[in-house]
């Protein structure tokens, strides 16, 4: 008869060094070990760039399906004329995100076609676009998730700074263009609403186009060419006036940014008192005037002649995004590895009520 061998002694070892539970447990709750991540509501695989932690770069639309009822409302961080801007978490992921409602007193079937055409626009291949994750249409109120631009607009810089030094203008520029030349020469759209509002900005420095699709989508949708709710100051002569336009529409409103936000201020102001003009004086001016310029006592050639080739009243006399690519004010400072990030990173993430 065999006799009994004891077992082996199974050893259950703890670690030497202890892993600190915080290294795999969220705050949220959540258990993430290398690309699995485990909730209340079960276990999924995530790619090792989406995983929690890692905010520089939000998971990818492909990794995962965004699910609305996964985002908590951390606060409110902008108004536009449309509704709120809204700054949401994922509770799985932890990562931010902007969550944009547009409230439209429209026919609930033209808001579900819209959102339909803004799914369609979702697919942004550009590093100059901000990413929209997800569009629906829920209670009267259609809505985006946005990709977080965490130091708001470029009309909140300005309001922190006061003006923009050339150097970091070019490197504004050329990713405003680029986003432009994205828009105009492989999607054939053109933005129609390029203001500073619509220039997100982040920590890192980089510049990104918003709103891309809306602005057109709702002039299409709602079966009138033009219909536009928001801001004139910066449309173009030919816009304003009724003639046909087309992409170069977007370069003069670019141009006005741009000297915007070297100047301080909108550049059409009136002559006698500096003062602000009316609406209607304003598109006369326009219209009329001669366009405005970078004054030539503060500002390089290269600058002047920059502004001056995105703000002719003629649009054929308008340089395109891609030739102003190449223009000779973009060159000076490409070689110069200047970083916006120094000039936003310190920057107060914005909270904009104010309009
Ligand atoms: N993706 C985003 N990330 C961070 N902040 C954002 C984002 N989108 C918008 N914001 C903030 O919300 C503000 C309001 O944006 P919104 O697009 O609703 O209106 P607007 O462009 O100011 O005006 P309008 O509604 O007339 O276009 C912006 O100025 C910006 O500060």
């Amino acid at each position: 008869m065999k006799s009994r061998r004891p077992l082996k002694q199974l050893a259950l070892a703890i670690p030497d060094q202890e892993t600190p539970v915080t290294n795999f447990l969220t705050a949220s709750g959540t258990f993430q070990d290398g690309d699995l991540l485990l909730n209340q509501k079960g276990l999924r695989l995530i790619s090792e760039e989406t995983a929690v932690g890692n905010q520089e770069q939000p998971p990818d639309a492909k990794d995962f399906e965004l699910q609305v009822e996964d985002l908590e409302t951390i606060k409110v961080i902008g108004k536009g004329s449309g509704g709120v801007v809204q700054l949401v978490r994922h509770k799985w992921m932890e990562t931010f995100y902007a969550l944009k409602g547009i409230q439209m007193n429209i026919q609930e079937a033209v808001r579900k076609q819209i959102v339909q055409e803004l799914k369609i626009n979702q697919a942004s291949q550009c590093p100059h676009i901000v990413v929209c994750y997800h569009s629906f249409y829920h209670n009267g109120i259609i809505s985006m998730v946005l990709e977080y631009m965490d130091r708001g607009s470029l009309a909140d810089v300005i309001r922190q700074v006061k003006t923009i030094l050339e150097p970091y203008l070019a490197v504004v520029c050329k990713q405003v263009l680029k986003g432009l030349v994205y828009l105009h020469y492989e999607r054939h759209v053109i933005h129609r609403d390029i203001k500073p509002s619509n220039l997100l900005v982040n920590h890192q420095g980089e510049v990104k186009i918003t709103d891309f699709g809306v602005s057109a989508v709702l002039a299409t949708s709602m079966g009138q060419r033009d219909t536009f709710v928001g801001t004139y100051n910066y449309m173009s002569p030919e816009r304003i006036s009724g003639s046909s336009y087309d992409y170069k529409s977007d370069i003069w409103s670019f141009g006005l940014v741009i000297l915007e936000c070297a100047i301080g201020h909108f550049p059409y102001v009136s002559n006698e008192q500096e003062g602000w003009l009316s609406f209607y004086e304003l598109l006369e001016a326009i219209v009329d005037q001669p366009p405005p310029a970078a004054p030539a006592d503060q500002f390089s050639p290269e600058f002047c002649a920059f502004i001056s080739a995105c703000v002719q009243k003629d649009p054929n006399h308008r340089m395109s995004a891609l030739e102003l690519l190449d223009h000779p004010f973009i060159k000076k400072f490409e070689d110069k590895d200047i970083d916006l990030g120094i000039l936003v990173g310190n920057l107060e993430p914005p909270i904009n009520f104010s309009r």
